[in-house]
């Protein structure tokens, strides 16, 4: 020890200052503590007191529902709700900058990520906590502090390359929080971890609220992987005493609801009726839907889903409930916005770009011509090709007054399984792009391009969803015959590591997390029971 050092000399780790019964367990920087303010932890921590019991409830009705399902019950609308259903109701007016949102772009809450998506020319940007972040400490603090810049308009960032900052017109800002499912390990109040949801709704509302209606606009939200109307009713729950408490004009706060469970579509009218007054329309999620439609429907196997590429917007299940929320929403005069293709831009290769891009165009069409209000990118690239698509068959702002009173969508509609075939090539991308995706989210890195395509945390479960299924329902067989076993499924995994140490070379794949993540992924598709998100497990191995 050095003169210099004597023991009570030693300086101690800064600490955030709490309020009582609140505890910090992450990192400390200065940085982070202008975002972990006293008082920003104090409101956290009320909204955990609040309503954590209620989420706790909910993810256990989820449970009992699962069980009802397995027993043979078959989803269908509720008997209960009939009259909203039936009844003559719109939501409440929109917000001006909320009119129209022909094309939107999603990203993480990267400080680069988000200048140039506000940049991109789109109407909306849906800075994502969720399917495309992987929520380290650092990557949600991070996050709330670049959204705190950009509500401000003081983001900027310089690179050796580049230096960044907003455009005089930029999109319209939407925040997705996490779903009601996660947690955030870093906030205990009382001695438990908060709501993954509660955590990121609370610091963006208490930080950005008020600036944010300073500015013309408003705190505005996405809704992640709601299961329920009851569900829906929580988070209004939560808007109204955020108002309340920030004394904030009600139905300040507007929200989109991603569609993106089965038994959430089985409930459009309640999730409407019960936001009613917060209500920024619906969204079709595709990919966790059909991740949520093999989670729920599981083992039957009448509901068996074939390879994973084959299942597309225009496949019987998908197409009755995307054809529903637009109904829906446009009778409760409101917004249906479409959603993600998988195709990103393809560098160095010109005609594999123009395929990814006209397949992207078509999916645009297709979404415009059935009568949804806006889509979803996922890259800068690809706003002018939906833009194009949008400005062309929707030239006014949005086409609520287009009713769609010609379809009839029926219970049995939305659980239609497509025919298809289950390949060894099928099962094998699967395991690939299952095991690259959570190496790269364990790393903190929640979306990555693989194999050309835009892969995040929803579809990375319809991967192992997929898998899983195959693995436990009975009779599953390859197209050629072969049963899908464990032993069949363990034999290919070495090839596909290597095929991936290859891609990747062997450096980064020896200090990559790879056969972290390959141990993960076998828990989760020879797990008896379905684990509910991968994330959830994964998020015990993020440090
Ligand atoms: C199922 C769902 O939940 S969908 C919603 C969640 N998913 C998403 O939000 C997808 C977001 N997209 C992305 O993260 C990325 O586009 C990826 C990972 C798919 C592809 O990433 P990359 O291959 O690195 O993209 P690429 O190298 O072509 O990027 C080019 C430029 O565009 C920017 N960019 C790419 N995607 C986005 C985006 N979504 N928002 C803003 N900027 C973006 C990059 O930052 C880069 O900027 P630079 O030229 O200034 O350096
Ligand atoms: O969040 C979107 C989805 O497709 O999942
Ligand atoms: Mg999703």
């Amino acid at each position: 020890m050095s003169l210099f050092t004597e023991p009570h000399a030693v300086a101690t780790a800064p600490k955030y200052r709490t309020p009582e019964r609140v505890k910090i367990t992450g990192t400390y920087s200065p940085e982070f503590a202008e975002i972990l303010t006293p008082s920003a932890l104090a409101f956290v921590a009320e909204l955990h007191r609040r309503f954590d019991q209620t989420r706790r409830q909910l993810l256990a009705r989820r449970e009992e529902r699962q069980q009802e399902l397995e027993a043979g019950v078959l989803p269908d609308f509720l008997m209960g709700t009939r009259l909203i259903r039936e009844k003559p109701w719109t939501v409440a007016p929109l917000p001006e900058d909320l009119l129209d949102r022909r094309v939107e772009i999603t990203g993480p809450v990267e400080r680069k990520m988000i200048i140039n998506a506000m940049n991109s020319g789109a109407k909306v940007f849906m800075a994502d906590l969720e399917d495309s972040n992987s929520p380290t400490w650092s990557n949600v603090v991070e996050g709330q502090r670049n959204l705190r810049d950009a509500v401000r308009r003081t983001i900027s960032l310089a690179t050796p390359q580049k230096e960044y900052k907003l455009n005089e017109k930029t999109a319209v800002l939407m925040v997705r929080p996490r779903g009601w499912h996660l947690l955030e390990k870093h906030m205990l109040v009382d001695g438990e971890p908060v709501s993954g949801s509660l955590f990121d709704f609370g610091l963006y509302f208490f930080h950005n609220a008020h600036e944010l209606c300073s500015r013309g606009t408003a705190p505005y939200f996405y809704l992640p992987k709601i299961e329920s109307y009851l569900e829906a009713r929580l988070w209004n729950d939560v808007f109204g005493f955020a108002q309340w408490s920030l004394k904030m004009p009600k139905c300040t706060i507007k929200a989109t609801v991603l569609i993106e469970t089965l038994p959430a579509a089985f409930e459009l009218n309640e999730i409407l009726w019960e936001l009613r007054e917060h209500s920024a329309g619906l969204n079709c999620g595709r990919w966790d839907y059909i991740f949520s439609y093999i989670k729920r429907l599981g083992l039957k196997p009448d509901f068996r889903l074939p390879n994973r590429a084959e299942v597309t917007m225009s496949v019987p299940f998908m197409a009755a409930y995307s054809q529903l929320v637009i109904q829906t929403c446009h009778r409760r005069g409101v917004h249906a916005m479409g959603g993600m293709a998988a195709q990103i831009p393809i560098k160095n290769d010109l005609e594999a770009n123009e395929a990814a891009l006209e397949k992207v165009r078509l999916d645009k069409v297709r979404e415009a011509r059935n009568g949804h209000d806006g889509t979803w990118v996922a890259h800068p690239g690809l706003v002018p090709v939906a833009l194009a698509v949008f400005d062309e068959l929707m030239p006014q702002p949005n086409q609520i007054e287009n009713k769609r009173d010609d379809l009839h969508v029926s219970a049995a509609d939305l659980v239609k399984a497509p025919e298809g075939s289950i390949s060894e090539e099928g099962l094998k991308l699967n395991i690939d792009v299952a095991v690259q995706y959570i190496e790269s989210w364990l790393r903190g890195n929640g979306c990555v391009p693989i194999y050309n395509l835009m892969e995040d945390a929803a579809t990375a479960e319809i991967s192992r969803a997929q898998v899983w299924q195959w693995l436990n329902t009975p009779g599953t067989t390859l197209q050629d015959g072969r049963p899908v076993t464990v032993e069949l499924y363990r034999s290919l995994v070495p090839g596909q590591l290597e095929k991936i140490k290859a891609l990747v070379g062997e450096e980064a794949f020896e200090q990559g997390r790879y056969k972290e993540a390959a141990r993960l992924f076998d828990h989760l598709v020879t797990s008896k029971k379905f684990i509910e998100f991968l994330t959830v497990p994964a998020y015990d191995q993020l440090t």
